[in-house]
């Protein structure tokens, strides 16, 4: 793609490459530091401190899995993440440059964090296909039609990403004849299609099966790596299969952190969450 495509599509264009690149404000930087930066954030619903200083650091091409119990705070910091909900008071930021508390909820998303909610949202008569096809990362003035022709690299992606979520050979099912564990795959390539530099995935297995669960691990053991993912889950189990490091957040700020053997061995963590 050329600069001036470029330009077109991300609202900005790089300037140089390599080491000594020159970043625009607006840019992600993540050259000397974490994609994910969360400092002492906090947020009261009517006095209620839902985040109680809570300080947060993810790297690059990082998977984390926050855990903890009903109330602790998870979804309200995927929601100040995402500008959902405004912080009383801390900083947050995505890589070096983007302060995310400046910007809106669409803002967001479009420097690059895409968010997946519980319940899958796909578009049901659609095919499979075509569900990728219409998420695919293009200049969002224009709605894509589906009868735009397809570049040969586009159809690349999307077969790509098809194979990844394993729904190749479903390709041309409407969506709204997959299992519900299909959906939730088909909506984390729906994600993948917009090339997230951050993926939030608020309770992925919540509601499927053990073999859904086992694949859904399977794919993100995959994307682990190559994309940076904070993954909000109650399922232990799920947990273990994916965990690197696991953070438990406990009344609005974080209560241990470390690796999954760690976190489930300290007293505090079995006491408010895994020993009930
Ligand atoms: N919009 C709101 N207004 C009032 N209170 C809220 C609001 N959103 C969240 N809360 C409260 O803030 C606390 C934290 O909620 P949050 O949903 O972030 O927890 P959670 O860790 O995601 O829990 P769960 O595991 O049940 O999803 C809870 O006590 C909740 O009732």
């Amino acid at each position: 793609m050329n600069a001036e495509a470029k330009k077109e599509r991300d609202g900005w264009d790089d300037i140089g490459s390599g080491p000594g690149r020159i970043f625009k404000s607006g840019e992600l930087d993540v050259s000397h530091g974490p994609i994910l930066y969360l400092d002492s954030i906090s947020v009261s619903f009517d006095g209620f401190k839902a985040l109680n200083n809570l300080n947060l650091t993810i790297e690059a091409g990082e998977l984390r899995c926050i855990i903890g119990p009903n109330g602790a705070g998870k979804t309200t910091m995927m929601d100040v993440i995402t500008g959902k909900t405004r912080q009383d008071s801390g900083t947050a930021f995505f890589g070096q440059t983007i302060d995310l508390t400046k910007l809106t909820e669409p803002e967001i998303a479009h420097a690059g964090i895409g968010r997946k909610f519980q319940k899958p949202s796909v578009f049901e008569h659609h095919t499979v296909f075509e569900n990728l096809e219409l998420a695919m990362k293009t200049d969002k003035r224009v709605w894509r039609s589906l009868f735009a022709k397809l570049s040969g690299e586009e159809k690349s992606r999307i077969e790509e990403i098809l194979a990844l979520i394993k729904l190749s050979d479903k390709a041309n099912l409407p969506a709204g004849l997959l299992a519900h564990g299909q959906k939730q795959w088909l909506e984390i390539g729906m994600l993948l299609m917009q090339e997230p530099k951050l993926l939030l995935l608020d309770e992925p297995v919540a509601g499927m099966t053990d073999f859904e669960t086992e694949r859904t691990a399977e794919l993100l053991n995959e994307l682990a790596g190559q994309h940076s993912i904070v993954v909000v889950e109650h399922d232990m189990e799920f947990v273990g299969a994916i965990a690197r490091t696991v953070t438990v957040l406990h009344e609005g700020s974080v209560l241990a952190e470390g690796s999954m053997d760690k976190v489930q061995n300290d007293e505090r963590v079995i006491e408010v969450y895994l020993g009930r």
